[in-house]
């Protein structure tokens, strides 16, 4: 773990606590490229991936896994799984929208699955 994942890894959920903007629409996709596989959704906005898996048990520990990083992290993801499948996704509950967290989790659960990210630029 790099010294910059670390010291977020520490860090609270500023948009969880509220009072800062959502990303609009032109930011969030810019940002979209660097967690390979996540859309964008609406209603509300949210970033979003499946996962699949051979079958429910290893689709259960995924999900397991994916609420140790959230924990973690001060920052919940939504889960459903079932046989062969786990769908995740991030938005910023406090501010009704995205924020760049939202795209850091997203990329944290891409290393989960065993993927490399580039990862996001900084600050
Ligand atoms: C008090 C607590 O930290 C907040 O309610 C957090 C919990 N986890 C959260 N997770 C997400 N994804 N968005 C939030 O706004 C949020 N809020």
């Amino acid at each position: 773990m790099t010294t910059q994942e670390s010291d977020l890894a520490a860090q609270r959920c500023e948009p969880c606590r509220g009072g800062v903007p959502a990303l609009d629409r032109d930011a969030a996709e810019a940002l979209l490229p660097r967690v390979p596989g996540w859309s964008l959704k609406s209603s509300p906005d949210r970033v979003e991936r499946e996962f699949r898996f051979p079958d429910f048990a290893q689709a259960q520990s995924f999900a397991v896994q994916v609420g140790g990083v959230c924990e973690a992290e001060g920052h919940h993801a939504d889960l459903r799984y079932g046989w062969g499948y786990c769908g995740v996704s991030f938005w910023s509950h406090k501010i009704n929208g995205l924020h760049e967290n939202d795209f850091i989790m997203a990329a944290k659960v891409n290393a989960l699955a065993g993927e490399v990210d580039a990862g996001l630029p900084p600050p």
